[in-house]
């Protein structure tokens, strides 16, 4: 069985990889290097100053939410019923209380820990800048040349997309008449029209809470009347808060080296940290706090109002730019373990990461960190030319619940949060764009996943969207630039009539 073609990450992550550049590599304690697919997602990793305000901000979030929801806890408890799905039962609750107004509530208890970080001229909340306009459109050119490679030759090599993607372009333009064009325009001016509509995933006052276990996921009214079984499959999920593994279906020599590395953790070499750790592309690697750790209670698991996607994740705050936003984990698995799976993500893989891992053992002499007892290399260069992966499906974080977007508002980093070891390697997902309240989250899986798997179904609504090949010639500059004018408008606009009106900020 060919695994690799399966996997939701594999390619996002040949993609991501990148050939370093030298003065990147003297840089590289400080800089994460992450998919840069244009300019707008060279995100750097954190600054210590952002992630030293992230972490104060989520520590006001979680103060002022945990009084919150001691009072909502005792009226959450009423009026539960039982609901059953096959063998399953789940609990859901009729809530009569308007639910959105719980989430404005967050976002203004968000926007105050914002304020009592940075003072109210220093928040952040912004419309995209003229500099990310043009960022994200050169990323919207990337992603229409990306998949018209894709669709053309069946894959994406980077030095060649530019120029492949860009021919096939003009051989459809030129073979294009001036109603081909026209049809397309009215087409494009509706899509612009509609910004935003699939992705602000607004609540409604009949909200019901389904809860299995402790995993809870909203539901409109009308949308219980028409969950299926498929539907509620996304309630057979166990929350955990850290990666688990099952080490028995590894190779022995697998097997060994991990348990090894386990045991010295016991005797870590590295403290435990409030923040994630380095990349393993961070030649440092060493826990130097390249990402804050994400807010609690940030996200919101609700059905997408078209039901067909299933559970997806909306944003009860807002985030700026390189804010951490959510993490991924889950059972730790290698390929030989992937069934027919939509899941996992990619962590290693012999090609991408033998380098970094031979870089990390040889740059072992750090004098700013404590180094990696000689045990602890040999047992990492056995794991090395191994592929281990992330599978969130039956045990994960609620970052599992991520969508697919064709353009996407974050960027995932793989991160070790407590020691350099495959079991401790997590994703975190950083923003790349602002991200409002009610927003959806999502990222690129990768071209070939989108290719495969939504080719005739994806429901992101970006105007690079892969279901709009057909009019990738025609979408010019300012249409990009008008339809994400239209989309944080909308956004901007509803956030400043819930929230800001109460609020000194300058915007
Ligand atoms: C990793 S899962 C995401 C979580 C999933 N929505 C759920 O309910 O479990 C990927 C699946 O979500 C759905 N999905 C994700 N992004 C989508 C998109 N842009 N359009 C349509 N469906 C999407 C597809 O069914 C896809 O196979």
């Amino acid at each position: 069985m060919n695994t690799r073609s399966k996997s939701a990450a594999q390619q996002t992550r040949s993609l991501r990889k990148r050939p370093v550049e030298k003065n990147e590599e003297t840089q590289a304690v400080k800089i994460a290097k992450v998919e840069v697919e244009g300019q707008f997602y060279s995100v750097k990793a954190a600054p210590k100053s952002l992630w030293q305000a992230q972490r104060q901000m989520n520590e006001e979030i979680a103060r002022s939410s945990s009084s919150n929801s001691q009072n909502t806890r005792k009226k959450s408890l009423r009026n539960k019923e039982t609901m059953k799905f096959g063998n399953d039962k789940y609990l859901y609750t009729d809530h009569n209380e308007n639910n959105d107004d719980r989430m404005w509530q967050n976002v203004k208890n968000a926007l105050e820990a914002r304020e009592s970080v940075f003072g109210t001229d220093g928040v952040n909340l912004k419309l995209p800048s003229e500099q990310n306009m043009d960022s994200l459109c050169k990323a919207q050119d990337f992603r229409r040349w990306s998949f018209l490679q894709y669709s053309e030759k069946g894959c994406v090599l980077e030095d060649t997309v530019a120029s492949d993607g860009k021919e096939i372009m003009r051989n459809m333009l030129k073979n294009s008449t001036e109603e081909d064009e026209k049809v397309a325009r009215d087409e494009i001016n509706k899509i612009i029209a509609d910004a935003g509509s699939g992705i602000i995933l607004k609540g409604s006052s009949s909200r019901r809470e389904i809860k299995n276990g402790n995993f809870s996921v909203f539901v409109n009214k009308t949308q219980l009347e028409n969950l299926t079984e498929s539907a509620m499959a996304g309630l057979r999920f166990e929350l955990i808060d850290r990666n688990i593994v099952d080490k028995a279906p590894f190779d022995k020599k697998i097997q060994t080296a991990l348990e090894n590395l386990e045991r010295e953790e016991e005797k870590p070499p590295y403290k435990e940290t409030h923040h994630y750790t380095c990349t393993p592309e961070c030649v440092c690697c060493r826990p130097s706090g390249s990402f804050p750790a994400p807010p609690k209670g940030a996200l919101e698991p609700l059905i997408h109002t078209k039901m067909v996607k299933g559970i997806t994740l909306r944003s009860r705050q807002y985030f700026d730019v390189g804010e951490s936003v959510t993490d991924f984990f889950g059972n730790v698995i290698h390929d030989g373990q992937m069934d027919d799976n939509n899941y996992a993500f990619e962590l290693y893989s012999e090609v991408n990461d033998r380098k970094v891992f031979e870089k990390m053992i040889r740059n072992n002499e750090s004098k700013s960190s404590r180094p990696l007892s000689e045990d602890y290399c040999k047992n990492l260069k056995e794991l090395i030319g191994h592929n281990f992966s992330i599978d969130p499906k039956q045990k994960g974080s609620i970052g599992r619940f991520i969508s697919s977007s064709c353009m996407g508002n974050l960027v995932p980093h793989v991160v070790y949060k407590n020691g350099i070891n495959p079991l401790n390697a997590e994703i975190a997902f950083t923003a790349c764009m602002p991200i409002y309240p009610q927003q959806e989250l999502s990222f690129f899986y990768s071209c070939g996943y989108i290719y495969k798997n939504l080719k005739d179904s994806c429901l992101c609504g970006e105007l690079c969207c892969i279901r709009n090949m057909h009019l990738f010639p025609y979408i010019r500059k300012d249409d990009v630039i008008k339809f994400y004018k239209k989309l944080y408008g909308r956004l901007h606009e509803e956030f400043k009539l819930r929230v800001l009106t109460k609020n000194s900020v300058n915007c």
